[in-house]
């Protein structure tokens, strides 16, 4: 695994951050390192796929990167038949991903899209997968694709949303960041390369409250919403369109 040194560079603070191939080529290690309990929220998120997933349709997953999600389902998935759409607008991420798949059984399945996920038509989703990308999208355009999601999602479908949140009062928000600021050294990143990454996210990676997810959701149709996982800022809901 590629090691994390994107932000060790002066340079690094002065361009907004995007999933270039510099970042795709590390991007397993940032994860790893920037993500608490992205393993588990991976794992959580394909044994749900599972449970969810209807036979005839689709699992969409938005902002795929190279494919964690995707790779994961299809190697726990065996010999049974799924049909997946992996969207990402990011071309290093895909070439990664497609070569990826291109060394295991039954890879077919998995359709590969290089598209904007603002303007993908989505249709027969049983599982819908947003794993850190909602966050990245402007404000003003993240009711419409919720809404876009819920209508595509046949009755007793899923959207397994993972997204790093801030709370709504100061305090302890300050008490989240400090604690993730913590996580990040304790793997080793230092003080620079935090503050210099936190720059290059600045109006990049733009963070609501719980409050505004689940009034967004509950606005889009959804009226069965749970955290499944939470650690300060980063929260994974499951939000299921109910059968009439
Ligand atoms: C933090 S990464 C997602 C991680 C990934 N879901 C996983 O579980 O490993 C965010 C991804 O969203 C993609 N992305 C951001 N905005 C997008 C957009 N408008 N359309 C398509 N992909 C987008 C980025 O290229 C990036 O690969
Ligand atoms: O907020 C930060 O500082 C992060 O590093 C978070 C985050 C994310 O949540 O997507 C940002 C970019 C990278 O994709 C990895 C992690």
């Amino acid at each position: 695994m590629e090691v994390d040194t994107i932000f060790r560079s002066e340079e690094s603070a002065s361009s907004p951050f995007a999933f270039n191939a510099s970042v795709a080529a590390v991007f397993d290690d940032m994860l790893k390192r920037s993500v608490p309990l992205y393993r588990e929220a991976l794992d959580l998120q394909m044994k749900l796929a599972d449970r969810f997933y209807l036979p005839g349709t689709r699992i969409y997953d938005l902002g795929c990167s190279h494919g964690n999600f995707g790779v994961g389902f299809l190697e726990a998935a065996g010999d049974r038949d799924f049909s997946m759409v992996a969207v990402d607008n990011s071309k290093p991420m895909l070439e990664i991903y497609e070569k990826r798949l291109s060394v295991r059984r039954g890879s077919g399945r998995i359709q590969l899209c290089c598209e904007d996920i603002t303007t993908i038509p989505m249709e027969k989703a049983s599982v819908v997968v947003m794993n850190l990308t909602l966050q990245f999208l402007p404000l003003a355009m993240r009711d419409e694709i919720i809404g876009r999601v819920f209508n595509a999602l046949v009755p007793g479908g899923i959207l397994l949303l993972t997204e790093k949140v801030v709370h709504g009062d100061a305090f302890l928000a300050d008490i989240q960041q400090e604690s993730y600021y913590g996580f990040k050294a304790a793997n080793g990143y230092s003080s620079l390369e935090i503050s210099r990454k936190r720059e290059a996210l600045e109006n990049v990676l733009v963070p609501e409250t719980l409050e505004d997810h689940h009034k967004r959701l509950g606005k889009a149709g959804f009226s069965m919403v749970e955290i499944y996982l939470k650690w300060f800022h980063f929260t994974s809901f499951l939000a299921v369109k109910e059968k009439k």
